[in-house]
C-alpha cells in the first residue's frame, strides 16, 4: 500500500501554501511537524480532497497504489479515516448516536471482515477510546479530551487503511494529550497514519518517520533516529549568568533553560556554537531537531 504525493502544490491567492511536495507514504506512523501556517492542514485537505488542487499539472497529483485519488473518488474516501482539527460535531448527540450517524454517512453497512455488525464495530470503538461508560451521554457536556476521543473513534470507523489526524491533541491538557497519543500508538501498523502537529512530544516516541514542513516545503525528513543523528555537533550546553542569557538568545537557538547551583544552564542549537560551550552528544532529541529547523 502506497500513498504518493507528486509535485503537490497549492496556492491561495498570492499565498503558496504548498510548494512542489513529493513524498511516498507507506504503512507506519508519520509525524508531520510544522509551526502554524507551515502547510500541514493544506496537505491534509488535499489528500482528503476537501480542498481543490491548483488547476492542471501545476497542482501535482496524489496517487493511491498508482491511481489518482480523484479518479478513485468515493472508493478512495472509503479507505480514509479523517480526524479534523475542529470539533464541529453535534453537541446534542451521544457518542453512540454520532458514530451511528457517521457510519451512515460513510456508507458502512452489513458485517465487516471480522464478521461484526455496525453496532458491534461501534461498541468496540467506544471501548478502544474508553467511552463505553458515557456512550449515551450528550457530547456537549464532554471535556476537550473526550470530544477528541469521539472524533478519533469516528475516524476509525470502517477500519480505514489511511488515517489522517490533524492536530489531534490541540487544546488538551498534558494528561489527555498522552492518552490520545497512546491510543494512536496502539493502532495497527498496517495503516498509513499521518499525524500533523506542532508539538514535538506528541510524535516523538510513536512516529516511525517525521516530516518537517516549513513555509509549504519539506525541509527535512527521516526516522527520528536519522534526524537526531544529523544533529551531531550542533547541540551544546553553556553555563552563564542571567544577564548573559539575552545576548546568547540573540545569536543562537536556545532550548532548555535550567537553574543549576553554579549558574543558568542553556541548551544551544546551531551550526556555529561558542567555544566555551560543552558539546552535547548522547542525549540529543527531537526537540533539538525542531529548534534547529524552526526557531
Ligand atoms: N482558505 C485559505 N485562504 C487563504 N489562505 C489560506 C487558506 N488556508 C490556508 N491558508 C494559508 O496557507 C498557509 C498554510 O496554512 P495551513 O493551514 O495549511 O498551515 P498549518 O501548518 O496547518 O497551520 P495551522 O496549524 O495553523 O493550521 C498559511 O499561510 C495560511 O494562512
Amino acid at each position: 500500500m502506497e500513498l504518493q504525493l507528486e509535485h503537490l502544490s497549492k496556492t491561495y491567492g498570492t499565498v503558496q501554501a504548498l510548494k512542489d511536495i513529493s513524498y511516498t507514504f507507506k504503512p507506519g506512523i508519520y509525524g508531520i511537524l510544522g509551526a502554524n501556517g507551515a502547510g500541514k492542514s493544506t496537505m491534509i485537505n488535499l489528500i482528503t480532497d476537501n480542498v481543490a488542487r491548483d488547476k492542471g499539472s501545476a497542482g501535482g497529483s496524489i496517487l493511491y497504489d498508482g491511481q489518482d485519488i480523484l479518479k478513485l473518488g468515493s472508493r478512495f474516501r472509503g479507505i480514509i479515516g479523517y480526524m479534523p482539527q475542529q470539533q464541529g460535531f453535534y453537541e446534542d448527540f451521544s457518542p453512540k448516536a454520532f458514530l451511528r450517524y457517521m457510519a451512515e454517512i460513510k456508507g458502512i453497512k452489513g458485517k465487516n471482515e471480522k464478521g461484526q455488525t455496525v453496532k458491534e464495530q461501534i461498541d468496540e470503538l467506544l471501548e478502544v477510546v474508553n467511552l463505553t461508560g458515557v456512550a449515551y451521554k450528550k457530547i456537549g457536556g464532554f471535556s476537550g479530551g473526550m470530544k477528541q476521543r469521539v472524533l478519533l473513534a469516528q475516524a476509525l470507523l470502517g477500519d480505514p487503511d489511511i488515517l489522517i489526524l490533524d492536530e489531534p491533541t490541540a487544546g488538551l491538557d498534558p494528561k489527555e494529550r498522552i492518552a490520545i497519543r497512546n491510543y494512536i500508538a496502539e493502532l495497527s501498523r498496517n495503516k498509513i497514519i499521518l499525524f500533523a502537529t506542532h508539538v514535538v512530544s506528541d510524535i516523538e516516541c510513536i512516529a516511525d518517520y517525521v516530516l518537517l514542513l516549513k513555509k509549504g516545503e519539506i525541509i527535512a525528513m527521516g526516522t527520528p533516529v536519522e534526524l537526531i543523528e544529523k544533529m551531531h555537533g550542533k547541540v551544546a550546553e553553556i553555563t552563564c549568568t542571567l544577564d548573559e542569557v539575552g545576548k546568547l538568545q540573540e545569536k543562537y537557538h536556545i532550548g532548555n533553560i535550567r537553574q543549576r547551583k553554579n549558574g543558568i544552564a542553556l541548551r544551544l542549537v546551531g551550526d556555529e556554537l561558542p567555544d566555551e560551550a560543552v558539546m552535547v552528544d548522547e542525549n540529543i532529541d527531537l526537540e533539538d531537531v525542531y529548534l534547529y529547523y524552526f526557531e
